[in-house]
């Protein structure tokens, strides 16, 4: 499904969030949006979701305009997307049952789905019983066995750490290759961005407006981003990181842009 962005403006009520938005995500395209805190990410992923309509302009998918939810586009939040009174199994049945599918075989595809996210044997499990890690893999079955047609993902791992992070960073690149789903993803970590997509934008403070447009292609990649090293110093750069202080990325793409520092002596 394409996804065409046409002058998209934003407004809720005198605050100004998104100026002006253009651009066009192709079918299967995986795009990564990456931006200062508060900047309007997770506002445009609500557009494309049906959630939010913009103020000017127009959002179209395959030239339809987007005017509601529709499980043609699907939304995969940080974390607490699971219901927690039900199994793994019957979260991940819940979405073919949401499209009136017969239980029976929503059940069957649901274990399926779970074999294919490496949880087979945590069917029966509730989501405080297993790891936060083991959670996102069943929001990805969740999300996939629905074979949305367009994958919005907001910070899917953002809550999960360092490592888990990665696991589960290749367990969805597999998926969307198998699938070839047309994603957008939002993400505060910028290797995140290089290692999934085939093109990054970055945004600027708000009202924000695309700074730079990378197009990284179908480039197979790993985790070793070695080879982007210049790419990625040039979006940290864009977005006023310090590159020689990397342990902070996150950190500083977290923090609210209008933050006051503390008074010296304050205890922040
Ligand atoms: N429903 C709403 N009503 C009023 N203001 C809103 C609403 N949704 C978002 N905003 C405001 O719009 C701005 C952009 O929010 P948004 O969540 O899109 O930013 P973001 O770039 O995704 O931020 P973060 O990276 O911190 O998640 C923020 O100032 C937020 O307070």
């Amino acid at each position: 499904m394409e996804l065409r962005f046409d002058g998209i403006t934003k407004t809720f009520g005198e605050l100004e969030v998104i100026r002006q938005f253009e651009t066009t995500i192709r079918q299967g395209e995986i795009v990564a949006l990456v931006g200062p805190s508060g900047c309007g990410k997770s506002t445009l992923l609500h557009m494309v979701a049906g959630l939010q309509h913009p103020s000017s302009g127009s959002l179209t998918a395959d030239g339809k305009d987007v005017s509601r939810p529709s499980p043609e586009r699907t939304l995969v939040f940080q974390e607490h997307a699971l219901y927690p009174w039900m199994t793994l199994i019957e979260n991940v049945a819940l979405a073919l049952e949401f499209q009136n599918r017969d239980k029976t075989y929503a059940r069957e595809q649901a274990r399926k789905w779970l074999g294919r996210v490496k949880l087979a044997g945590f069917e029966d499990y509730y989501p405080h019983q297993v790891s936060g890690g083991m959670r996102q893999r069943c929001a990805l079955a969740r999300a996939f066995i629905a074979r949305p047609e367009v994958l919005l993902l907001d910070e899917p791992f953002g809550a999960l750490d360092a490592l888990t992070r990665m696991t589960l960073q290749s367990v969805l690149k597999d998926l969307i290759e198998e699938e070839r789903p047309t994603v957008v993803l939002v993400t505060h970590d910028v290797d995140e961005a290089l290692y999934l997509a085939d093109r990054v934008l970055v945004f600027s403070n708000r009202p924000a407006t695309v700074l730079q447009e990378i197009e990284l292609g179908h480039i197979p990649k790993t985790h070793d981003l070695s080879a982007f090293a210049h790419i990625r110093r040039d979006v940290l750069q864009l977005l006023g990181i310090d590159t020689d202080s990397e342990e902070t990325i996150t950190e500083t793409l977290q923090a609210t842009p209008q933050a006051t520092p503390s008074r010296q002596g304050e205890i922040a």
